[in-house]
Order: C-alpha cells, then structure tokens, then sequence
C-alpha cells in the first residue's frame, strides 16, 4: 500500500480495453467508483484547477489529503463541470503521455500517468513506479518527464512548480 490512496470517478465512456484506471483496479492499486456522490474527497486532478500541484499539498506537510482522485472518462467528454468533486483541485504541470494512445502529448495524460506524475512531485516515486509497472510503456512516462518530474518535487510551492513550467513550455 502507497502513502495516498487512488481513487477514480469512473464515468465508462472510453474504451474499456484501453482503460488505464480500470487496470489498475484489477491490481487492486486504485478503487473505481461509479458516481461523484460514492467518490471520496481528495486532491483531485484536475486539467482545468487554476492551481497546479506542488509538494505542498502532500501529507508531509501537514496538507489534509491522502487521497488521489482522478475522473476516468473520455477527453471527449473531460469539460470543465464534469470535475465536480468534492476536495482540493489542483492541474498538473507540463509533462508529456508516454501512452500509446496519446504518446508525445503535452498536459493530456491518461489516468495512470496523472496518478504517477502526481506522485512523483509528492515525493512518492515508489508508489508511481509500483503503479506504472504494470503497464509496458509505464517506465517511459518517467523517462521522457525524468527532469521536469526531478525539477517540480524540488519546488516549495505552486508558484515555483509554473516558473520551472516555463522553461519547457518554451521550448514546445
Ligand atoms: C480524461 S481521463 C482519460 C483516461 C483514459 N481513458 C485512461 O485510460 O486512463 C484522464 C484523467 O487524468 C487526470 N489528468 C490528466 N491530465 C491531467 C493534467 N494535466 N492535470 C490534472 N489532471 C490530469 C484527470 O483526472 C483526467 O480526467
């Protein structure tokens, strides 16, 4: 068991052969749930959150949350009012899908990868290794982002994670 639980609003409108939330709940790594109402209060990954995640938020600082909670649905469908969960919403900074479905994207991770970015910039990269092993690809979502990922969980805030942001937003 990690030190923050993962849990997913599980809406079942992307391809459930391609679902990363939904594997990692066969592990028994994150618990699925299948209304916001049954989703427990955490931080919650959100694209659209003004601020981004910091180690800040994570529970060594006395932060209120152990729980990671993403909305597993399609980027079809991921609009700003279907992220109406209850805790604090934070947006990832800039790191990169390792995923065959969005491989090279900027911002637009899958569900495992936002739970592992997030992770990381915690300051619990073995948590994010244990949940990214069980995908064939997930050791190159830490590659491709290892400098960002390093530079980010360096940072104190949310304001210094944007500044060390930049630096790769202007080289896209
Ligand atoms: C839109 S779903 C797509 C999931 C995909 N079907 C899968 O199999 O994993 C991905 C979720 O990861 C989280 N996420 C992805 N990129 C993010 C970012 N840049 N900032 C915050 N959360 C992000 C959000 O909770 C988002 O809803």
């Amino acid at each position: 068991m990690g030190t923050y639980g993962l849990h997913v609003r599980y809406e079942g409108d992307d391809d459930p052969k391609k679902c990363s939330a939904r594997k990692l709940a066969r592990f028994e790594l994150a618990e699925l749930h299948n209304s916001t109402r049954a989703t427990p209060p955490g931080i919650v990954l959100n694209p659209f959150a003004e601020q981004a995640l910091s180690p800040a938020d994570g529970v060594g600082t006395g932060a209120r949350h152990d729980r990671l909670v993403a909305l597993d649905c399609s980027w079809e469908t991921a609009e700003r009012e279907a992220f109406d969960l209850e805790g604090i919403h934070r947006s990832l900074p800039f790191l990169v899908a390792a995923n065959p479905v969005n491989y090279g994207t900027a911002f637009q991770l899958n569900t495992v990868e936002a739970f592992a970015g997030a992770l990381c910039i915690l300051g619990e990269r073995d948590q994010a290794e244990e949940i990214l092993s069980k995908f064939t690809w997930g050791h190159t979502f830490l590659e491709l982002n290892e400098e960002p990922l390093r530079r980010y969980a360096e940072c104190s805030d949310s304001t210094e994670v944007v500044a060390v942001q930049e630096d790769y937003l202007a080289d896209e």
